[in-house]
């Protein structure tokens, strides 16, 4: 059964993953929402000197923005240029929390964010999921017949690829959303628009020409909450909480995502994501940093991402890392957090 299944998996795509299934609760940005237990508790604890500051990739009006207004309302955001100086900011202590875009339904997982990831000493804390719907921004008084070329973020292109087609515009990549309209009026680029969201819109005044420019109409982003310190979110939350972890390995893949089923399965751990990172994939050999080597980055030909449904301190959680540990394999705990199931609205 094991083996059809993995069969399967890899004859119809290479990078494989599985979306969690069911289609959770729609909600719309302006909720006040009961807040996932850890960040309440780091919320709590800044709130006794001063605010969380949250750095994102992009600039202010981009959607990693709202995801982190979203999860940590009270937080101060920190605009960083690309997503190593977000991290950067963590390291450093400029910034107490990372928001990072990690996969969406319609181009799966980010793998460059994703592996970015494995290379750092950091730790998921939360995860948000936001609905992005992307528009098409001009300087006021352009029209749609004297626009040129669109700019945006990559994914934001990709995500719209037949729409442009249709417009039948040029599109360049730029680093986020938001920075796409700040380069619009820097320059003033009358043949130029931006694909960003209604509130990066009304945030620097430019106008609304199309809605919903994305090829799918059901289009989110899951995104990350990273912190350098690891919280006791298990020992706190036994109901609703998730775990990703990465299995590092030079063996077999096949051997390796049997084993990984097996013991899971056997065990009754839903898996709510189980994809492969291999070395041709990814241009090169997974690096992954070793916490527990003094820090060192190992090469690997292969990972697997797993995300599952439980706590690290669940006894068959335990068991189950216990027993993929005694293989040649290297496992590291990405993070063990509340899952939340729901999906936050932004136009
Ligand atoms: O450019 C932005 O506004 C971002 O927040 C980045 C980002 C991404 O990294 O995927 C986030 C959500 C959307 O999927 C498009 C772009």
């Amino acid at each position: 059964m094991a083996e059809m299944l993995i069969n399967q998996m890899m004859s119809t795509t290479k990078r494989t993953h599985f979306q969690v299934p069911s289609v959770p609760a729609f909600r719309t940005m302006n909720h006040r929402r009961n807040y996932p237990k850890i960040l309440n508790s780091l919320n709590g604890s800044a709130q006794n000197s001063r605010k969380l500051r949250v750095s994102y990739q992009g600039a202010p009006g981009a959607y990693s923005e709202f995801a982190a207004k979203t999860a940590c309302p009270e937080s101060v955001t920190i605009p960083c240029r690309a997503v190593t100086n977000m991290i950067s900011a963590i390291e450093t202590g400029r910034a107490d929390l990372a928001i990072l875009a990690v996969e969406s339904t319609m181009e799966g997982t980010a793998v460059r964010n994703y592996d970015l990831l494995l290379q750092r000493d950091l730790c998921i804390v939360q995860e948000i999921n936001l609905f992005v719907q992307y528009c098409l921004l001009a300087i006021p008084g352009v029209a749609k017949s004297e626009l040129k070329k669109v700019i945006s973020h990559p994914m934001a292109l990709a995500h719209c690829g037949r729409s442009l087609a249709e417009l039948g515009l040029d599109h360049e990549a730029v680093d986020d959303t938001a920075g796409a309209v700040e380069l619009l009026l820097s320059n003033r680029m009358l043949d130029t628009a931006a694909i960003a969201s209604t509130r990066a819109a009304a945030l620097y005044g430019l106008d609304v020409l199309a809605h919903g420019l994305q090829d799918e109409s059901w289009n989110v982003t899951r995104f990350l909450i990273l912190s350098k310190n690891n919280p006791k979110v298990a020992k706190e939350r036994k109901i609703g909480v998730k775990t990703s972890m990465v299995v590092a390995h030079h063996s077999g893949i096949l051997d390796v995502l049997l084993k990984v089923l097996s013991t899971f399965s056997s065990r009754k751990i839903s898996l709510t994501k189980l994809e492969v990172n291999s070395a041709i994939d990814n241009n090169g050999p997974v690096k992954v940093l070793d916490a527990h080597e003094g820090g060192s980055v190992k090469e690997y030909p292969c990972v697997l991402y797993v995300d599952f449904e439980g706590s690290i301190d669940d006894q068959k959680v335990k068991d189950a890392i216990a027993e993929l540990s005694k293989l040649p394999v290297y496992v590291r705990i990405l993070g063990c957090y509340s899952a939340d199931p729901t999906i936050y609205g932004l136009q």
